[in-house]
C-alpha cells in the first residue's frame, strides 16, 4: 500500500519551497563563493548549457592535468567494509597503523565468521542497494566457507599483539599513519584521524547521529534502531540522516546568531517566515543538487522484470518510508520538520543515487606488503619471515580498499559525455576521500568540462540502456555518429 506521510500535507508549501530549483542567479553565487572558499581556480559551474548546470574551463587544461579536487559534501563507508578497514569516519583516510589495520581485520573475520556460521544477514535485500561486485564476492566467501579454505590461521595472541601494538612488523615505520582519534562522544564507533576531522564532524552532523552514552537512552535506542535498519538494508539512508542533520545543525546556527544579533539590539523574537528563510539557507547546498524522488530515478535491476516495475518502486518507497520514521523517531526536530517528510527524504536519497561517485581510498596494508616484497636479499628473507605467516593469514584478498559512497559538490555538476575530455576517478596516490578529476585530452578555456557516467568502450546500445537511469539519451558526438 502507499505510505501516506502526514508531514507531507502538514508542510506541502515549505516543501514545494525546499523543492524548487534555484535560480541561475542563485546557482552562479553559491558555486562562486564555494569556489572561492576553497582558493580554487580554473573553473566555474554556470546553468547556460542545455542540461542544467555545468561545469566550464576558465583556463586551458593540458592533457593529464589536474582540473579538480572535490571534498565530499557527505560520504559513507560501506558497512561491511568497516570490517576491513579502519579509517577517519570524516576524511576516510586510513589511521592507526599498519599492525592495528592488518589485526583488526583477522580478528573481526574471526568474529564475524563465529557468529554467523558463514551467513550474512544482509543479503536478502542488498542486490538493489548500491552493494558492488567486491562486496558480493567477499559475501560469497564468508557464506559459503565461513574463513576461506586457502587461509591459515596465526597463532593464538598473535592477532591480539598486533591490535595492541605490541607486535611490530618489519619496515611498518615506514608507513605510518595518523593515530585513530575515538569519537568525543563516547560511542566508539567511529574513529577519526585528528581532533579537528572529530571536531568538524561532530559540527556537521554526528552531534545528532553519535550513539554515545552521553546521548539521551531512547534517541540512542531509536538511532541504533535506524543504523541496524541502514546496515540490513542500505547505506545510503546513513548518508541521507548526515544530510538531514547537518541541515538542522546549520538552521539552528543561522537562528542562534540571529537571535544573538536580536538580543544585542533589542528586538522582536524571530518569526515563523524567518525560519523558513534560516531551513532554505541552511538547505542550500542540497537545494543546489540535480534531484528526483529516489523510487522513480532507481534503476530497475537487471532480476526484475518490467511488468513488475510498479510494485518494485512501491516497495523502494515503502523501504524509505520505514527508514523515514525510524530516522524521524530518533532526531526529529519540530522546526525542521519538512526534512521528515517522505517527498523530502525520496528527493536526498534520489539526489545520491544520480549524482554519487563510489568512494574509494587505497589501503596502506598494499603498499606494505608490496615494499617487503620489493626488498633485496637476505633483508627480504628475514622480514618474510613475519610478514609471510601473516599474507597467508589474510589470505588472497591481503589488502581491502576503503569503499563507500559520497556526493561531491563540485563533481555531481559535471554533465556526461561518451568522449568526455576529463575523467573522475581516485587515483593510487590519492589516500583521502576527495574526487580527483583529471583532464583525459587538452580542455581549451571556455570548453564544458564533461565526464562519462558509464563505461565509454561499451557499445552505443549498452551506453544508452545504462544512461536511462540517469534520465537522459546521450546525443553527444560519438553517440550521433554510432547511431543506427
Ligand atoms: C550529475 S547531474 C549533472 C549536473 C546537472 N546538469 C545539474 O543541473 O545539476 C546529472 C544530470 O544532468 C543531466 N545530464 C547530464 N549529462 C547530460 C547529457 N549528456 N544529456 C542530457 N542530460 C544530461 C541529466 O539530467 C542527469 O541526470
Amino acid at each position: 500500500m502507499e505510505p501516506v506521510c502526514p508531514i507531507g500535507l502538514a508542510c506541502a508549501s515549505e516543501i514545494s519551497a525546499l523543492l524548487s530549483p534555484p535560480s541561475p542567479l542563485q546557482v552562479q553565487e553559491y558555486y562562486h563563493n564555494l569556489l572561492s572558499s576553497r582558493g580554487c581556480s580554473g573553473i566555474s559551474v554556470k546553468q547556460d548549457g542545455n542540461f542544467g548546470k555545468g561545469v566550464y574551463a576558465d583556463m586551458d587544461f593540458k592533457e593529464g592535468e589536474l582540473v579538480l579536487k572535490d571534498p565530499m559534501f557527505v560520504g559513507v563507508q560501506h558497512s561491511l567494509n568497516k570490517i576491513d578497514c579502519l579509517v577517519c569516519s570524516f576524511c576516510f583516510r586510513f589511521i592507526g597503523s599498519i599492525e592495528l589495520q592488518i589485526g583488526r581485520r583477522l580478528y573481526m573475520k574471526q568474529l564475524r565468521a563465529n557468529e554467523s556460521h558463514g551467513c550474512d544477514v544482509r543479503n536478502s535485500s542488498q542486490h538493489f542497494h548500491g552493494m558492488d561486485s567486491s562486496d558480493e564476492e567477499e559475501n560469497t566467501q564468508q557464506c559459503t566457507s565461513g574463513i576461506s579454505k586457502t587461509k591459515i590461521p596465526l597463532p593464538e595472541g598473535v592477532v591480539e599483539s598486533l591490535m595492541k601494538g605490541q607486535l611490530m612488523l618489519p619496515c611498518s615505520e615506514k608507513f605510518t599513519l595518523l593515530p585513530a582519534v575515538p569519537c568525543p562522544g563516547g560511542c566508539g564507533e567511529v574513529y577519526y584521524c585528528s581532533m579537528s576531522c572529530a571536531e568538524a564532524d561532530w559540527e556537521s552532523s554526528h552531534l545528532l547521529l553519535c550513539t554515545g552514552e552521553s546521548s539521551d537512552p531512547a534517541r540512542r535506542e531509536a538511532l541504533l534502531k535506524f543504523i541496524k535498519h541502514a546496515n540490513e538494508t542500505n547505506d545510503i539512508f546513513i548518508l541521507a540522516a548526515k544530510a538531514i542533520s547537518s541541515t538542522i545543525l546549520r538552521y539552528r546556527k543561522l537562528k542562534a546568531a540571529s537571535l544573538e544579533k536580536q538580543v544585542k539590539h533589542d528586538t522582536s523574537c524571530v518569526s515563523n517566515h524567518r525560519s523558513l528563510s534560516f531551513l532554505l539557507e541552511a538547505w542550500r547546498p542540497i537545494s543546489m543538487g540535480h534531484k528526483r524522488r529516489w523510487w522513480d530515478c532507481i534503476a530497475l535491476p537487471d532480476d526484475v522484470d518490467s511488468s513488475d516495475e510498479a510494485s518494485f518502486r512501491l516497495q523502494i518507497k515503502e523501504l524509505a518510508f520505514e527508514s523515514l520514521q525510524l530516522l524521524k523517531a530518533a532526531i526529529f526536530d519540530k522546526e525542521c520538520e519538512p526534512l521528515f517528510s517522505l517527498e523530502i527524504y525520496g528527493h536526498i536519497i534520489g539526489m545520491f543515487e544520480l549524482n554519487n561517485l563510489d568512494l574509494v581510498v587505497a589501503s596502506p596494508v598494499e603498499d606494505y606488503f608490496l615494499y617487503i616484497d620489493d626488498l633485496t636479499h637476505p633483508n627480504k628473507e628475514e622480514a618474510e619471515k613475519i610478514t609471510q605467516p601473516i599474507l597467508d593469514a589474510l589470505g588472497e584478498d591481503y589488502s581491502i580498499c576503503c569503499e563507500g559512497t559520497a556526493f561531491f559538490p563540485l563533481q555531481s555538476c559535471m554533465n556526461h559525455s561518451c568522449c568526455p575530455n576529463a575523467k573522475a576517478f581516485k587515483r593510487d596516490e590519492d589516500k583521502d576521500g576527495q574526487a580527483t578529476i583529471i583532464a583525459h585530452r587538452f580542455i581549451r578555456k571556455g570548453e564544458e568540462i564533461t565526464i562519462s557516467y558509464v563505461d565509454e568502450d561499451l557499445p552505443f546500445e549498452e551506453r544508452q540502456a545504462s544512461l536511462a537511469d540517469y534520465g537522459f539519451r546521450c546525443r553527444c558526438p560519438k553517440c550521433i555518429e554510432e547511431e543506427p
